[in-house]
This record gives structure tokens, C-alpha cells and sequence, in this order.
């Protein structure tokens, strides 16, 4: 598709990294947005002018798992809403039953070449500095499970609401797979639940309920099922109070260390997961746990 031509090619993805944290400034006219309503195969974005508030429905059946395509589309959204002056906040969502997101789709990783894999890690890359250095108010409103990637992409937000369902989980589960959360992933987590939370979670790949995941600080705030989206939109509104340069500049000053390290190495960061995932015994166990997957659904 041209879009994701275009985000891959070489001319565009600088002016989308120049945007990641200071978007309203340095603006590209790549991707001048439209501000109206607009709707893709894999993510809705419905936004409200009149609130500033825009809500990205992850709509990727059955699991809304992060590939290539999906992890593309949702950072030219996120580059069309961080250029509009007007759209201040951001609430997002699943329209999938049962689940926020399953993560980083595992077929990304497994039996690719390195040159894929490379691609999918910049792109993975990529939604991480877009959203954690976002100038707008994000909220994540996870209404079902969300191990892993689905994890680390509510984590990147400022204030996560979930469903007080007990049969769904979060956490950031990679050792589970006999895979390993990289660096930014970990501090990501640090910088919300502390280091000792974080040792344990991702030493055993913890899924944590929501019960216990409110106790941590993973999620913010547990709410019934049938109110995530209205609860959201009550938070992103009081959030919305507060003057806007001096709640820019503090998120800015919270989460800019790590930003910055991710962004000075992200080749070296490249590297490092091309050369992990495309070890063999890191295949086995990709196709392990798939195996798993389809075994635990029959
Ligand atoms: C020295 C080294 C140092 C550092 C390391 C260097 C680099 C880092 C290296 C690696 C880092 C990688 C980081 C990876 C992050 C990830 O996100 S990996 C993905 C982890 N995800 C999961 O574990 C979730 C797995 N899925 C589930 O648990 C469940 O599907 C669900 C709870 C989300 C939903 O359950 P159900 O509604 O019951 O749905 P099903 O289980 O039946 O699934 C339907 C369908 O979807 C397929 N599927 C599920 N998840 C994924 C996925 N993540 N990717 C791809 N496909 C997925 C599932 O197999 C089913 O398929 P079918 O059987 O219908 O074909």
C-alpha cells in the first residue's frame, strides 16, 4: 500500500521520528492530517473537534496482534493526531471481544528473514517513541487481556483504566515464551510499578488479573466492563484541566531519559533483536509456544 511505502521510505521516516516528542513544533508536511473522522482496515480514529479528544478503536481480528501492517498504521495515526493543534487527548480502545491486544504478533518473528525482522523491530521501535513522548493525554482503556507488546502499548500511556473482569490479564509475559523484554520494555515498566515489581514480573513473565495488577500500580484504575470507555473519557477530561505546557514539560521530564536512550541506539537496538529472534533455539520456542496457543484453543 503507498502509506506504508511511504512510512518505510527513507525520505519519511526522519520527519516521523523528528515529530516523536515535540510534534506540534517541527511539524513535517508529510502527513498534513485531515481532520475529520477517518477509518483504516486495522485502527478507527474518531475524533471529536470539539473536545480535542481522539479515540483509536484497534479493530484487528481476532486479536489485534501488533504486525508489520498494524504497527504502521497505527503510527501514521499517531503522527496525523500529534500534528493537529487541536487534538490534545487520546483514548485507546479494542473493538475486538475479550482482548485489548495480544502483543507483537508473533508471525512477525517467526521464519523471517533478519532483513523482516529488522523492518518489524523499527517499526515496534517506533510506536514506543511515538506514543511514550506524546504530547497528548493518552489513556488506555483496556477492555480485555493484554500480555506483552498489548502491555507495553497501555503502558506507554499516562493512565491506564481496565475491565474488573478476572479472566483477563496484563503483564509483560516474554519469558514465557522463551523470549526476552528488551531494555525499554523494562524500564517502561520500571518507571510505572518500581524496580522490585519489575524483577519479578518479567524474570517469571507474570500475567497479573486486574485485582492484582491495580495492586502493583500496573493499571490505574479497575472499573465494570460496560464503563472502561465512559470512565476514560471522564479521566481524559479532567486530565485536560490542567495547563498545557507545564503537563507537556513534566511528562517530557519523566520519561525523556529513557526516550533518549532508546533513540541514540536504536540501531544497535535493531541489531541486538534481529540477531536474538533469528537464533534457532529462539525459533523453537516461538513455534512452541504457537503450538501451545492452538493446543490450549482445541
Ligand atoms: C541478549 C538478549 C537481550 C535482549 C533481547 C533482545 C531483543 C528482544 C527480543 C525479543 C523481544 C520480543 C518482545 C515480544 C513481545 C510480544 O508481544 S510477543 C507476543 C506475546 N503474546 C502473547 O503471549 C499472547 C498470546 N495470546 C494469548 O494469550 C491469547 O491469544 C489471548 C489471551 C490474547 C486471547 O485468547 P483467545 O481469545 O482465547 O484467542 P486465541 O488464543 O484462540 O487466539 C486466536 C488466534 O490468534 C492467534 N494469536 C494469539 N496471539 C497471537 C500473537 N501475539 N501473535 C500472533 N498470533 C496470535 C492464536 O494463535 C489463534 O490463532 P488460530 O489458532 O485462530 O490460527
Amino acid at each position: 500500500m503507498a502509506w506504508r511505502a511511504a512510512l518505510r521510505s527513507k525520505a519519511v521516516i526522519p520527519a516521523l521520528l523528528s515529530c516523536s516528542s515535540h510534534g506540534r513544533l517541527c511539524a513535517s508536511p508529510t502527513f498534513i492530517t485531515q481532520r475529520n473522522n477517518s477509518t483504516s482496515p486495522k485502527i478507527k480514529v474518531d475524533y471529536d473537534q470539539t473536545t480535542g479528544v481522539a479515540v483509536m478503536h484497534m479493530q484487528s481480528p481476532p486479536v489485534n496482534s501488533l504486525s508489520l501492517d498494524f504497527l504502521t498504521e497505527l503510527c501514521i495515526s499517531l503522527e496525523k493526531l500529534e500534528m493537529d493543534k487541536g487534538c490534545r487527548g487520546l483514548i485507546i480502545t479494542s473493538n475486538q471481544p475479550k482482548v485489548f491486544s495480544a502483543g507483537l504478533d508473533i508471525l512477525e518473528m517467526y521464519g523471517k528473514s533478519p532483513e523482516h525482522c529488522g523492518e518489524f523491530w523499527k517499526v515496534v521501535q517506533e510506536m514506543w517513541l511515538k506514543l511514550y513522548g506524546s504530547n497528548m493525554v493518552t489513556i488506555a482503556a483496556i477492555n480485555g487481556s493484554s500480555p506483552a507488546g498489548g502491555c507495553l502499548l497501555s503502558l506507554t500511556c499516562d493512565y491506564r483504566i481496565m475491565a474488573d473482569n478476572p479472566l483477563y490479564s496484563i503483564g509483560l509475559n516474554e519469558t514465557q515464551l522463551g523470549i526476552v523484554a528488551p531494555f525499554w520494555f523494562k524500564e517502561t515498566m520500571v518507571n510505572t510499578v518500581g524496580h522490585r515489581n519489575t524483577e519479578v514480573a518479567l524474570q517469571l513473565g507474570l500475567l497479573y488479573k486486574p485485582a492484582e495488577a491495580l495492586k502493583i500500580g500496573l493499571v490505574d484504575q479497575l472499573v465494570p466492563e460496560d464503563q472502561v470507555f465512559s470512565v476514560a473519557t471522564q479521566t481524559m477530561t479532567k486530565w485536560l484541566t490542567i495547563p498545557e505546557h507545564a503537563r507537556q514539560i513534566t511528562k517530557s521530564m519523566m520519561r525523556n531519559p529513557t526516550i533518549d536512550k532508546l533513540r541514540t541506539n536504536r540501531e544497535a537496538d535493531i541489531q541486538n533483536f534481529v540477531s536474538f529472534i533469528t537464533k534457532e533455539s529462539i525459533q523453537k520456542s516461538l513455534r512452541m509456544y504457537m503450538e501451545m496457543l492452538k493446543q490450549r484453543k482445541a
